[in-house]
Protein backbone atom coordinates (compact mmCIF):
# COMPACT_ATOMS: atom_id res chain seq x y z
CA UNK A 1 0.00 0.00 0.00
CA UNK A 2 2.56 2.54 1.01
CA UNK A 3 5.57 1.26 0.04
CA UNK A 4 8.92 2.81 1.22
CA UNK A 5 11.91 1.69 -1.63
CA UNK A 6 15.42 2.29 -0.33
CA UNK A 7 15.18 5.92 0.90
CA UNK A 8 18.30 8.30 1.79
CA UNK A 9 18.47 11.77 3.10
CA UNK A 10 20.54 14.13 4.15
CA UNK A 11 20.46 17.35 4.89
CA UNK A 12 22.82 20.72 4.61
CA UNK A 13 25.18 21.35 7.67
CA UNK A 14 25.76 25.10 8.10
CA UNK A 15 23.85 26.92 5.89
CA UNK A 16 22.26 26.55 2.21
CA UNK A 17 25.58 26.51 0.79
CA UNK A 18 27.68 24.69 2.68
CA UNK A 19 29.29 21.50 1.14
CA UNK A 20 28.59 18.93 4.38
CA UNK A 21 25.74 17.26 4.45
CA UNK A 22 24.32 15.63 7.57
CA UNK A 23 23.06 11.84 6.84
CA UNK A 24 19.67 11.29 8.41
CA UNK A 25 18.44 8.36 6.82
CA UNK A 26 20.39 5.73 5.17
CA UNK A 27 18.84 2.91 2.76
CA UNK A 28 15.07 2.96 4.35
CA UNK A 29 13.16 -0.17 2.92
CA UNK A 30 9.46 -1.58 4.24
CA UNK A 31 5.77 -1.34 3.36
CA UNK A 32 2.62 -0.06 5.73
CA UNK A 33 0.04 -2.55 4.22
CA UNK A 34 -3.43 -1.62 3.86
CA UNK A 35 -5.61 -1.73 7.36
CA UNK A 36 -2.42 -2.10 9.47
CA UNK A 37 -1.12 -0.07 11.98
CA UNK A 38 2.75 0.62 11.53
CA UNK A 39 4.49 1.89 14.66
CA UNK A 40 8.20 3.32 14.28
CA UNK A 41 9.99 3.43 17.52
CA UNK A 42 13.71 5.02 18.05
CA UNK A 43 15.60 7.47 19.84
CA UNK A 44 15.28 11.17 19.45
CA UNK A 45 17.31 11.98 16.25
CA UNK A 46 17.46 9.03 15.39
CA UNK A 47 15.42 10.19 12.05
CA UNK A 48 11.77 9.16 12.59
CA UNK A 49 10.04 12.74 11.77
CA UNK A 50 12.34 12.58 8.73
CA UNK A 51 10.93 9.74 7.69
CA UNK A 52 7.17 10.85 8.42
CA UNK A 53 7.69 14.21 6.38
CA UNK A 54 8.92 12.09 3.49
CA UNK A 55 6.05 9.97 3.72
CA UNK A 56 3.50 12.76 3.66
CA UNK A 57 5.10 13.71 0.12
CA UNK A 58 6.66 17.21 2.47
CA UNK A 59 10.28 16.61 1.42
CA UNK A 60 12.44 14.67 -0.99
CA UNK A 61 14.42 11.96 -0.75
CA UNK A 62 17.86 12.00 -1.79
CA UNK A 63 17.68 8.83 -3.01
CA UNK A 64 14.90 5.69 -3.24
CA UNK A 65 11.10 6.15 -3.80
CA UNK A 66 7.80 6.25 -1.87
CA UNK A 67 5.01 5.12 -3.67
CA UNK A 68 1.06 5.39 -2.39
CA UNK A 69 -0.67 2.52 -4.41
CA UNK A 70 2.46 2.46 -6.69
CA UNK A 71 2.54 6.21 -7.10
CA UNK A 72 4.90 8.25 -5.77
CA UNK A 73 3.55 10.59 -3.11
CA UNK A 74 5.87 13.30 -4.31
CA UNK A 75 2.61 14.29 -7.02
CA UNK A 76 0.23 16.27 -4.81
CA UNK A 77 -2.44 14.55 -6.96
CA UNK A 78 -1.29 10.69 -5.57
CA UNK A 79 -1.58 12.35 -2.18
CA UNK A 80 -4.76 14.74 -2.03
CA UNK A 81 -7.55 13.25 0.13
CA UNK A 82 -5.72 9.38 0.17
CA UNK A 83 -2.61 10.43 2.63
CA UNK A 84 -3.07 12.90 5.82
CA UNK A 85 -1.26 14.00 9.13
CA UNK A 86 -1.66 14.41 12.75
CA UNK A 87 1.15 15.71 14.22
CA UNK A 88 2.18 16.42 17.99
CA UNK A 89 2.21 20.09 17.80
CA UNK A 90 -1.55 19.67 17.53
CA UNK A 91 -1.91 23.61 18.30
CA UNK A 92 -0.44 24.92 14.80
CA UNK A 93 -1.84 22.32 13.19
CA UNK A 94 -5.06 24.55 12.72
CA UNK A 95 -5.28 27.39 11.88
CA UNK A 96 -6.32 29.87 15.13
CA UNK A 97 -8.66 31.85 12.82
CA UNK A 98 -11.12 28.75 11.83
CA UNK A 99 -13.69 27.39 14.11
CA UNK A 100 -13.90 23.48 14.18
CA UNK A 101 -16.51 23.20 11.50
CA UNK A 102 -14.03 25.16 8.91
CA UNK A 103 -11.17 23.08 9.72
CA UNK A 104 -12.88 20.06 9.54
CA UNK A 105 -13.79 20.74 5.57
CA UNK A 106 -10.74 22.11 4.98
CA UNK A 107 -9.25 19.18 3.62
CA UNK A 108 -12.29 18.45 1.55
CA UNK A 109 -12.62 22.11 -0.10
CA UNK A 110 -8.92 21.53 -0.86
CA UNK A 111 -9.61 18.08 -2.82
CA UNK A 112 -13.24 19.98 -3.89
CA UNK A 113 -15.21 17.08 -2.39
CA UNK A 114 -17.25 19.47 -0.49
CA UNK A 115 -20.57 17.99 0.10
CA UNK A 116 -23.80 19.64 -0.73
CA UNK A 117 -25.92 21.56 1.63
CA UNK A 118 -27.30 19.62 4.07
CA UNK A 119 -24.64 16.73 3.78
CA UNK A 120 -22.19 19.04 4.42
CA UNK A 121 -23.66 19.38 8.18
CA UNK A 122 -24.57 15.77 8.11
CA UNK A 123 -21.03 15.24 7.40
CA UNK A 124 -19.38 17.43 10.51
CA UNK A 125 -21.99 16.14 12.96
CA UNK A 126 -20.55 12.32 12.11
CA UNK A 127 -17.15 13.39 11.99
CA UNK A 128 -17.64 14.70 15.40
CA UNK A 129 -19.90 12.04 16.75
CA UNK A 130 -16.71 9.69 15.37
CA UNK A 131 -13.96 11.26 17.92
CA UNK A 132 -16.30 11.56 20.52
CA UNK A 133 -17.78 15.59 20.29
CA UNK A 134 -20.93 16.74 19.40
CA UNK A 135 -22.08 19.09 17.23
CA UNK A 136 -21.77 21.85 19.61
CA UNK A 137 -18.28 22.06 19.16
CA UNK A 138 -19.03 22.85 15.49
CA UNK A 139 -18.79 26.80 15.93
CA UNK A 140 -15.94 27.22 18.30
CA UNK A 141 -12.43 28.15 18.09
CA UNK A 142 -9.27 25.97 19.15
CA UNK A 143 -8.28 28.50 21.67
CA UNK A 144 -11.83 27.58 23.65
CA UNK A 145 -11.03 24.04 23.39
CA UNK A 146 -8.73 21.95 25.59
CA UNK A 147 -5.40 19.97 24.06
CA UNK A 148 -7.58 16.82 23.89
CA UNK A 149 -10.42 18.29 22.06
CA UNK A 150 -8.03 20.01 19.56
CA UNK A 151 -6.57 16.89 18.73
CA UNK A 152 -10.14 15.31 18.40
CA UNK A 153 -10.45 17.86 16.03
CA UNK A 154 -7.27 17.20 14.11
CA UNK A 155 -7.88 13.46 13.92
CA UNK A 156 -12.07 14.19 12.43
CA UNK A 157 -9.93 16.34 9.79
CA UNK A 158 -7.61 13.85 9.15
CA UNK A 159 -10.39 11.47 8.31
CA UNK A 160 -12.69 13.95 6.64
CA UNK A 161 -11.51 12.73 3.03
CA UNK A 162 -11.41 8.93 3.95
CA UNK A 163 -7.91 8.90 3.26
CA UNK A 164 -5.81 4.99 2.89
CA UNK A 165 -3.26 6.09 5.24
CA UNK A 166 -2.26 8.75 8.03
CA UNK A 167 0.89 9.67 9.17
CA UNK A 168 0.76 10.55 13.09
CA UNK A 169 3.68 11.26 14.46
CA UNK A 170 3.93 11.79 17.99
CA UNK A 171 0.02 12.23 17.87
CA UNK A 172 -0.92 11.39 21.78
CA UNK A 173 2.19 12.58 23.04
CA UNK A 174 1.15 16.22 24.26
CA UNK A 175 -1.95 15.14 25.83
CA UNK A 176 -2.59 13.89 29.10
CA UNK A 177 -2.15 10.06 30.14
CA UNK A 178 -5.81 9.56 30.75
CA UNK A 179 -6.51 11.66 27.44
CA UNK A 180 -4.13 9.62 25.31
CA UNK A 181 -5.78 6.30 26.34
CA UNK A 182 -9.24 8.20 25.10
CA UNK A 183 -7.70 9.18 21.99
CA UNK A 184 -5.94 5.83 21.58
CA UNK A 185 -9.24 4.09 21.57
CA UNK A 186 -10.74 6.66 18.80
CA UNK A 187 -8.15 5.88 16.96
CA UNK A 188 -7.98 1.98 17.22
CA UNK A 189 -12.62 2.51 16.22
CA UNK A 190 -11.60 4.64 13.38
CA UNK A 191 -9.19 1.96 11.81
CA UNK A 192 -11.40 -0.95 11.91
CA UNK A 193 -14.34 1.62 10.39
CA UNK A 194 -12.37 2.87 7.47
CA UNK A 195 -9.95 0.51 7.24
CA UNK A 196 -7.14 2.76 6.80
CA UNK A 197 -3.33 2.15 7.26
CA UNK A 198 -1.37 4.18 9.86
CA UNK A 199 2.44 4.71 10.41
CA UNK A 200 2.43 5.47 14.03
CA UNK A 201 5.74 7.08 14.85
CA UNK A 202 6.28 7.16 19.08
CA UNK A 203 8.65 6.98 21.70
CA UNK A 204 5.59 5.20 24.01
CA UNK A 205 5.99 1.51 23.51
CA UNK A 206 2.98 1.15 25.66
CA UNK A 207 0.70 3.10 23.09
CA UNK A 208 2.71 1.26 20.37
CA UNK A 209 1.85 -2.08 21.50
CA UNK A 210 -1.78 -1.15 21.97
CA UNK A 211 -2.32 0.07 18.58
CA UNK A 212 0.49 -0.83 16.07
CA UNK A 213 -0.05 -4.53 14.69
CA UNK A 214 4.01 -4.39 13.43
CA UNK A 215 7.13 -2.38 14.76
CA UNK A 216 10.08 -1.08 13.58
CA UNK A 217 12.74 -0.18 15.83
CA UNK A 218 14.75 2.36 14.25
CA UNK A 219 18.40 3.55 14.95
CA UNK A 220 20.53 6.26 13.36
CA UNK A 221 18.58 6.09 10.52
CA UNK A 222 18.31 2.66 9.51
CA UNK A 223 16.01 -0.12 10.28
CA UNK A 224 17.18 -2.00 13.32
CA UNK A 225 14.90 -4.95 13.05
CA UNK A 226 11.11 -5.27 12.43
CA UNK A 227 8.81 -7.29 14.53
CA UNK A 228 4.89 -7.96 14.68
CA UNK A 229 3.75 -6.38 17.83
CA UNK A 230 3.15 -9.57 19.42
CA UNK A 231 7.01 -10.72 19.39
CA UNK A 232 8.12 -7.12 21.01
CA UNK A 233 9.23 -8.92 23.80
CA UNK A 234 11.80 -10.96 21.88
CA UNK A 235 13.45 -8.79 19.31
CA UNK A 236 16.40 -10.36 18.46
CA UNK A 237 18.67 -7.33 18.35
CA UNK A 238 21.12 -6.14 21.29
CA UNK A 239 20.17 -2.53 20.83
CA UNK A 240 16.05 -2.83 20.09
CA UNK A 241 15.88 -5.05 23.60
CA UNK A 242 17.85 -2.26 25.24
CA UNK A 243 15.74 0.49 23.62
CA UNK A 244 12.42 -1.56 24.41
CA UNK A 245 13.94 -2.18 27.96
CA UNK A 246 14.23 1.51 28.53
CA UNK A 247 11.03 2.89 27.43
CA UNK A 248 8.61 0.57 28.93
CA UNK A 249 7.95 2.97 32.48
CA UNK A 250 5.92 0.43 34.65
N1 LIG B 1 15.16 20.44 8.02
C1 LIG B 1 16.26 19.98 8.62
N2 LIG B 1 17.47 20.54 8.39
C2 LIG B 1 18.59 20.07 8.96
N3 LIG B 1 18.62 19.01 9.81
C3 LIG B 1 17.45 18.41 10.09
C4 LIG B 1 16.22 18.86 9.51
N4 LIG B 1 15.22 18.06 9.97
C5 LIG B 1 15.80 17.17 10.79
N5 LIG B 1 17.13 17.38 10.87
C6 LIG B 1 18.09 16.59 11.65
O1 LIG B 1 17.85 15.23 11.33
C7 LIG B 1 18.02 14.41 12.49
C8 LIG B 1 16.78 13.58 12.68
O2 LIG B 1 15.71 14.43 13.09
P1 LIG B 1 14.21 13.90 13.26
O3 LIG B 1 13.38 15.02 13.75
O4 LIG B 1 13.78 13.23 12.02
O5 LIG B 1 14.41 12.80 14.42
P2 LIG B 1 13.33 12.11 15.35
O6 LIG B 1 13.73 10.68 15.48
O7 LIG B 1 11.96 12.38 14.84
O8 LIG B 1 13.56 12.86 16.72
P3 LIG B 1 12.49 13.21 17.89
O9 LIG B 1 12.02 11.88 18.42
O10 LIG B 1 13.29 13.98 18.88
O11 LIG B 1 11.38 14.00 17.27
C9 LIG B 1 18.31 15.35 13.64
O12 LIG B 1 19.70 15.36 13.87
C10 LIG B 1 17.85 16.69 13.14
O13 LIG B 1 18.60 17.74 13.69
Amino acid sequence: MLKVDHIHKSYSQGGLFARNRKPVLHDVSFECLGGECLGIIGESGSGKSTLGRLMLGMERPDQGTILLEGKSVLDSKVRRGRISAVFQDYKSSINPFFNVEEAIMEPLRIQKKKPEGNSDSLKIDVLLSQVGLDSSYRSRYPHELSGGEVQRVCIARAISTEPQCIVLDEAISSLDVSVQTQVLHVLKELKEMYHMSYVFITHDIQAAAYICDRVIIFREGQIEEMVPTEQLKHVKSEYARKLLDHLITF
